[in-house]
């Protein structure tokens, strides 16, 4: 599908007040529109509170300000003009007939060809009933195209998600949803599917006779912060792993798909969801790990337990950290692991790729107490993006095999979910390319591999909770883990890139 590169359309933004929009929508679309990357456009902001269009446009203009990437120009006033705000309760079905009268206004007024973008920046729990008012209410009915772009968590296990995927089912086709994971935003997320399929050097390695493990580790410093209500339901196995983890580990095992188009990119991420081991109930505790953060002293300051946190349950049995070895049951992957581990209050905020290859057969550099390294690939995803090969080679004036290390900076956006991932999201969203959002079929998969998980948890009270200081790198048995296979997690600091 040819997609305009320059597109037109009215963006509707549900919870326009809201953290998400102020930090990353309106500071994405203001980037889109200083590069020219915006045709004709004008964005309605909905929200409760009472607003006038003067009010909002202000708003808009102090988040382009602080949050923005760019120092905001002198088109900042032309930019801002083209918001306007509607004070709307989404419940209230009354309200809808005046967002669409509204919206026709603005539709012939800047000429946007009756094409919408309605993004659900709110509570997941609004997300069905807004689909469903915007169809009785004729919001969708647009001589144009129609888009939903829809905010994670996609539901809380595979039955939540079914209920709601067939509510906004009833207004949008598949391929009129936009279901945001801001991982495949990300510039070295992105980049993997290349390194893979763009180097002669890798893909005929990239299987289960060269590689023996694979390690995917996103790591935080910060902690629950304000959202212990919604974080006490989910934990992170539902808020990292089903999502943004599983999302990696596709990208990585899928095979080349025939061409690079949303359909064919899809299907195989699907396959490789299809063909993850389940976990039964018995086996959670040989595949999974989960850990809760103690207090600890982070940057020479004392935080506390996840147990203190505003909101959360002073005895609480929700996981802050997950490890878990996958496995991928097809020709291509028997045998290896995939590693993944992600928690809150960790040591350093990283997000890192190890591909740990096979040893050499033999080693004719063997020393007493000295081992040649594997081989290993690691992409850097944040906060510093690149690629470091780690091979062996003689030093100068040495013998023996030492290893050396090959460093590619890509250019770094300083700053961590930035809008740099939003801005790429939201401008496929209005050119109409869908391949960096999931497809209902990759979240049923991966809601059905997680629940198997988490029903088990959720019935199992963990005893060592806390298990792990913050500031550290997790619980020991995340450790042994690996051990037992007799791998262990690379550490941040050897598979550092220099120079980025
Ligand atoms: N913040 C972030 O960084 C991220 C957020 N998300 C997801 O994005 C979504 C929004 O998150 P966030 O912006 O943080 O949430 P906030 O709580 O900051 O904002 C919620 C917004 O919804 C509006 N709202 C609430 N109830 C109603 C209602 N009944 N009718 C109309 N508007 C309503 C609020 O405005 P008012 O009170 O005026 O009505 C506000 O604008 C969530 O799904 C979240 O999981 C995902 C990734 C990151
Ligand atoms: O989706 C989420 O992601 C963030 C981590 O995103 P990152 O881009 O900063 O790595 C996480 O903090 C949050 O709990 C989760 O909901």
């Amino acid at each position: 599908m040819a997609h305009t590169e320059k597109p037109t359309a009215l963006i509707m933004i549900f919870g326009a007040t809201g953290d998400l929009a102020n930090r990353k929508l309106f500071p994405s679309l203001y980037n889109l529109f200083e590069k020219g990357k915006l045709d004709r456009f004008a964005v309605v902001g909905v929200a409760r509170r009472a607003l006038s269009n003067e009010e909002f446009q202000l708003k808009v203009k102090e988040s382009v300000k602080e949050n923005g990437e760019t120092d905001p120009k002198a088109d900042l006033d032309e930019f801002v003009s083209k918001f306007y705000y509607h004070s709307h309760d989404v419940t209230d079905s009354s309200s809808y007939l005046a967002l669409g009268k509204l919206s026709e206004e603005l539709d012939s007024h800047y000429g946007l060809n009756g094409n919408r973008i309605f993004y659900l920046a709110m509570a997941p729990e609004f997300f069905g009933t807004i689909a469903e008012h915007l169809k009785k209410d004729k919001l969708t009915d647009v001589s144009g195209f129609k888009r939903l772009v829809i905010e994670k968590p996609f539901g809380h296990d595979l039955e939540s998600a079914k209920v709601l995927n067939k509510q906004i089912r009833t207004a949008f086709t598949e391929d009129e949803i936009y279901r945001i994971d801001h991982y495949l935003g990300k510039e070295m997320v992105q980049n993997i599917e290349v390194i893979r399929f763009a180097n002669a050097m890798f893909e005929p390695l990239w299987n289960n006779r060269y590689i023996s493990n694979i390690q995917v580790t996103s790591s935080e410093t910060l902690g629950v912060e304000e959202r212990g209500r919604y974080y006490e339901k989910s934990g992170a196995l539902r808020d990292m792993v089903q999502n943004h983890m599983l999302q990696m580990v596709s990208l990585l095992a899928m095979e080349p798909p025939i061409k690079l188009t949303t359909d064919e990119i899809r299907s195989e991420k699907v396959r490789v969801f299809r063909a993850l081991r389940p976990i039964k109930d018995g086996e959670v505790n040989e595949y999974f790990v989960r850990g809760q953060y103690d207090k600890g002293v982070m940057n020479e300051k004392e935080v506390p337990a996840y147990r203190q946190e505003e909101m959360v349950d002073p005895e609480s049995n929700t996981e802050t950290f997950v490890a878990g070895k996958l496995m991928i049951d097809n020709f291509r992957w028997a045998g290896v692991p995939f590693y993944i581990r992600t928690g809150k209050r960790m040591k350093a905020k990283s997000t890192k790729i190890v591909i740990q290859f096979k040893d050499i057969p033999m080693d004719l550099y063997y020393q007493p107490e000295k081992t040649v390294n594997p081989n290993l690939l690691v992409i850097h995803i944040q906060p510093e993006e690149g690629i470091t090969l780690h091979l062996n080679a003689k030093k100068s004036g040495q013998g023996d095999a030492t290893p050396v290390k090959l460093n590619y900076a890509n250019k770094g956006i300083d700053g961590l979910n930035t809008p740099e991932a939003y801005e790429k999201l939201l401008y496929d969203s209005l050119r109409g390319d869908a391949t960096n959002f999931t497809h209902w079929d990759e979240v049923a998969l991966s809601w059905s591999f997680v629940d198997n998980i988490s029903k088990v948890w959720e019935n199992t009270k963990e005893p060592s909770f806390p298990n792990y200081a913050s500031g550290s790198m997790g619980p020991d048995a995340a450790d042994k883990l690996l051990e037992q296979d007799g791998f262990f997690w690379w550490p941040f600091n050897d598979i550092d890139v220099e120079n980025c």
